[in-house]
């Protein structure tokens, strides 16, 4: 194999059809789709069949298979391709020819040749022909009665005999083979992988037989499953591990699926049902819908509740600080709270970068328009920012810790994951919006038992500004994007985004407290012109 590998590899199907989707071309998508590939298929012969067996098959015109083929390398860089029924000579020799000028850098041949149900795939003339494409090649998975076709010899019977066929495959064409014990009789199903010029099997496993009859299409899964997570690992023993492990409980589960009266399909997306779950319970506790419910609402089992969660500490300490509960109160020093503003001048203006960061390496058009229009709300915040204490002759030199901040803000944005730059801008959202609205309510208590309506409070546009519920919408979607994200990446992604989240709440608290540690702070001026707008 050519070492490239890829998240997200395009990996083409080149095989026969099933209207029931357990075989064939509707397997080899649908395993592409749900182990993390992206599927394209050029359809060999178009069949007619279901559970119980097959009733036509339509061979598509060679020169239709090579068109489609072409159109897609045309286009598209294939990173791996599964090739499974091809049958007859003619269609091999069209394969042949567009693998010869277009091989991608992961080549899987599925051998196909019978049905399970016993019907013909491939023309007893064209074995020699798929014989000759096996150079082509990187693996062949045969089960017992191709690779006795393929060896020109009787079908083992025991799993000796078969991994022997297995390796005179191997040398003879110079290709790695996957021997399939399937269809050996017992209550085990070995699997072997063999590389050419080694004696003992790279990779080797023998788990019980799962009970079923819903094995229609295993060989096509398999052989797709290898294929797309070979193009993702470059690692054939990784690939054929981890394929075998997942067929396993697409079998375990594929008699939930209740298709067909014969041989049934196995349950592809049997391991995505966990993440179904997740996503139908936050939305059913409004966690999934926009406007829906507030930081403190729903299941704690979303991501970003999870986080919310781990980072409670934090929170504490911002509660029993010296800056927020002062100016929930409105007892806050003014020179303090002008110190505050000039840092969060200077602050907001990297955020702003930071956001535009996001924009610009944004994977979507919605997530590109949020984070622009987040970037665009802070940049005119600052100007704003800028006059007020201009006005108030206040001096703009960044602190430590906002320097400590931004510098953290920007790389992560700049340099980190996506995903990981989206975590790192949220706690600004959400603590904020969790801090406007819990001051606003305080607010509210405060001016209903002075009767005086509340409008007197020193700092109130702050607490108008975070309290907003179009800022407390654009903080839920934030947290929504990371929520989606965090379903997406892998785990050491997700341990990085929970990192760099938890770190900016932590200089969140260290950004509120600082101003009040500054000795010598004694700016006038008033708290009027405080409105912030981050991101909104
Ligand atoms: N009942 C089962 N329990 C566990 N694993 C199974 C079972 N049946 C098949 N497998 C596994 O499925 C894969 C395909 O096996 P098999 O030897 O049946 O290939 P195949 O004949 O090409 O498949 P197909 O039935 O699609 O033609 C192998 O990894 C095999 O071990
Ligand atoms: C298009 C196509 N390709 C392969 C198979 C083999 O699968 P199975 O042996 O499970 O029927 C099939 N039935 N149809």
């Amino acid at each position: 194999m050519q070492s490239r590998v890829r998240k997200v590899p395009r990996v083409l199907s080149i095989a026969g059809t099933d209207p029931t989707g357990g075989a064939g071309q509707q397997a080899d998508l649908k395993t592409f789709a749900v182990l993390g590939g992206y599927g394209m298929s050029v359809v060999t012969a178009v069949i007619a069949q279901n559970t119980r067996g097959v009733r036509l098959v339509h061979s598509v015109p060679t020169e239709v298979i090579t068109a489609q083929l072409q159109a897609v390398s045309d286009d598209v860089t294939v990173d791996a391709v599964k090739i499974g029924m091809l049958g007859s000579v003619e269609v091999i020799a069209a394969v042949n020819d567009w693998l010869q000028a277009n091989r991608p850098p992961v080549v899987v041949l599925d051998p196909v040749m019978i049905a399970t149900s016993g019907d013909r795939l491939l023309a007893q003339e064209a074995e020699e022909a798929l014989r000759d494409l096996l150079h082509r090649a990187d693996l062949v998975t045969p089960n017992l009665p191709e690779l006795a076709v393929l060896v020109g010899e009787l079908v083992a019977e025991d799993w000796s005999t078969a991994l022997e066929q297995g390796r005179t495959l191997a040398e003879r064409h110079n290709v790695f083979v996957l021997v399939k014990g399937g269809h050996l009789a017992g209550d085990r199903t070995p699997d072997a992988l063999l590389a050419p010029g080694q004696p003992e099997p790279v990779y080797e496993a023998a788990g019980a037989k799962v009970r079923t009859n819903n094995t229609h299409g295993t060989g096509c899964s398999l052989s797709s499953a290898v294929a797309v997570l070979a193009a993702r690992t470059g690692d054939w023993s990784v690939a054929v591990g981890v394929a075998r492990e997942w067929l396993r409980g697409a079998l375990t589960h594929a008699d939930e699926l209740e298709v067909g009266q014969g041989n049934g399909p196995v349950h592809h997306g049997h391991h995505l049902e966990a993440h179904l779950v997740q996503l139908l319970t936050d939305w059913a506790n409004g966690m999934g819908q926009e406007g829906g419910a507030g930081p403190e609402k729903g299941a704690d089992s979303s991501f970003t509740e999870q986080l919310w969660a781990r980072t409670g500490d934090i929170r504490s300490q911002i509660d029993d600080g010296r800056f927020v509960p002062a100016l929930g109160q409105g007892t806050l020093p003014r020179d303090v709270f002008l110190d505050y503003l000039s840092q969060d001048l200077i602050y907001l203006q990297d955020y702003s970068r930071a956001l535009a960061q996001l924009a610009v390496r944004a994977p979507t058009e919605q997530w590109r328009a949020f984070f622009a229009s987040g970037a665009a709300g802070c940049a005119r915040e600052t100007e704003q920012l800028h006059r007020t204490l201009v006005d108030a002759g206040v001096p703009v030199t960044p602190s430590a810790v906002t320097a400590e901040y931004t510098e953290f803000l920007l790389a992560t944005t700049q340099t980190r994951d996506w995903a990981v730059g989206a975590a790192a801008v949220l706690p600004c959202y959400w603590l904020y919006a969790w801090i406007g609205n819990r001051l606003q309510e305080h607010r509210e208590r405060m001016a209903a038992e002075s009767g005086d309506g509340g409008r007197d409070h020193p700092y109130g546009a702050w607490v108008d500004s975070y309290s907003d519920p179009e800022f407390t919408a654009s903080a839920r979607r934030a947290r929504d994007v990371v929520d989606v994200l965090a379903g997406q990446v892998d785990p050491e992604v997700r341990e990085e985004m929970a990192r760099a989240f938890r770190r900016a709440c932590e200089l969140e608290l260290r950004f509120f407290e600082h101003p009040c540690e500054r000795t010598g702070t004694t700016h006038t001026g008033t708290a009027e012109g405080s409105r912030g707008e981050r991101g909104t």
